[in-house]
């Protein structure tokens, strides 16, 4: 049998920097919302203990990849040995983009394989063994859209509008370390009181990696002007894509119509229920 489960990109809708801590990560303030887009991993039980990725990702030793490191490591969880597994990945997602593709594969393969493995971790712990892979990766482990503060890990469940978004990538990858070592990054943007729920308007608040990226990639800054002509535009994350905001789909498709010719990306709508977490309760 095999299972296909969706393993969805995540926007930082806003992203305020507050502080550095003593061991030099970031304390953040900032807003998850899904996208209805992203990649999709099958997997199908083996019967000798493996851990099989195909195709692998080039450039990234299967070793390296999140999603066996995730496999790995709930399989050093688990009270009992695991069956293994193979692990197909379809990638749509640009890396090195901001949009979570990898801590999101990481997720996707945690819960997928806590069903197929009948562990029964409960969502804490997974969330838990995910912030030991990647910041960002407890947030897709819990599936709903949060504003979040700490280094990312300290999560409120949040409602920003479902709106749609026409997302680029301009062609550069850019590694999350390197912009959050850069000197002239803002590390001291006050801390904003907002509402649990969050049901108002990001695109009042910044992302404070903007003006660095946009000055170490120039690219970045062509992109975030051409679509900030529409409406507010923003980077997620540390880059390297933008997106811009529409009220309705027919909206976002005109302005991506018209995007200038060589630059790449896509049109989704932002949800606030992972479309992970949506299959796996379609599965219950
Ligand atoms: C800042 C965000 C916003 O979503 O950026 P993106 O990676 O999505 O662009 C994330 O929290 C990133 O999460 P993630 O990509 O999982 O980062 P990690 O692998 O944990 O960290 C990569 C490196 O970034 C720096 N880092 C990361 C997170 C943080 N709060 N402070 C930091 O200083 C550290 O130098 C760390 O070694
Ligand atoms: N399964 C994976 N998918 C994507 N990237 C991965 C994966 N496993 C490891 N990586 C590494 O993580 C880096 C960040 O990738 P990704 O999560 O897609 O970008 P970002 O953190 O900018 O959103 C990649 O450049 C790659 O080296």
């Amino acid at each position: 049998m095999t299972l296909t489960l969706p393993s969805p990109a995540k926007l930082n809708l806003f992203l305020h920097i507050n502080g550095r801590r003593a061991d030099g990560y970031h304390e953040l303030q900032t807003l998850f919302q899904f996208l209805d887009y992203g990649d999709d991993l099958s997997f199908e039980l083996r019967g000798d203990g493996q851990m099989v990725l195909s195709p692998s990702i080039p450039g990234v030793p299967d070793e390296d990849n999140l999603i066996i490191r995730a496999a790995r490591l709930l399989a050093e969880h688990s009270s009992h040995p695991v069956p293994g597994v193979n692990i197909t990945l379809n990638k749509r997602l640009p890396m090195g983009g901001g949009l979570g593709g990898g801590s999101s594969n990481a997720a996707t393969v945690l819960l997928a394989l806590n069903h197929l493995w009948r562990l029964n971790l409960d969502t804490d712990t997974l969330a838990r063994l995910g912030l030991q892979l990647g910041a960002d990766v407890p947030v897709f482990v819990r599936g709903t859209a949060a504003w979040a503060e700490g280094v990312g890990e300290v999560l409120t469940p949040a409602q920003p509008p479902e709106d749609w978004f026409v997302v680029l990538k301009p062609g550069c990858d850019i590694n999350t370390g390197k912009i959050f070592s850069q000197e002239g990054l803002t590390r001291d943007t006050p801390r904003i009181k907002i509402a649990p729920a969050f049901e108002g308007d990001a695109s009042r608040y910044r992302n404070d990696c903007e003006d660095v990226v946009c000055r170490l990639y120039p690219e970045v800054r062509k992109s975030l002007d051409w679509l900030s002509q529409f409406g507010p535009a923003r980077l997620t994350g540390t880059g390297a894509c933008i997106f811009g905001r529409f009220p309705t789909e027919s909206a976002a498709r005109i302005i991506w119509e018209s995007k200038p010719s060589g630059i790449k990306g896509f049109v989704a709508k932002g949800v606030n229920l992972s479309p992970l977490h949506k299959k796996l309760a379609e599965l219950k």
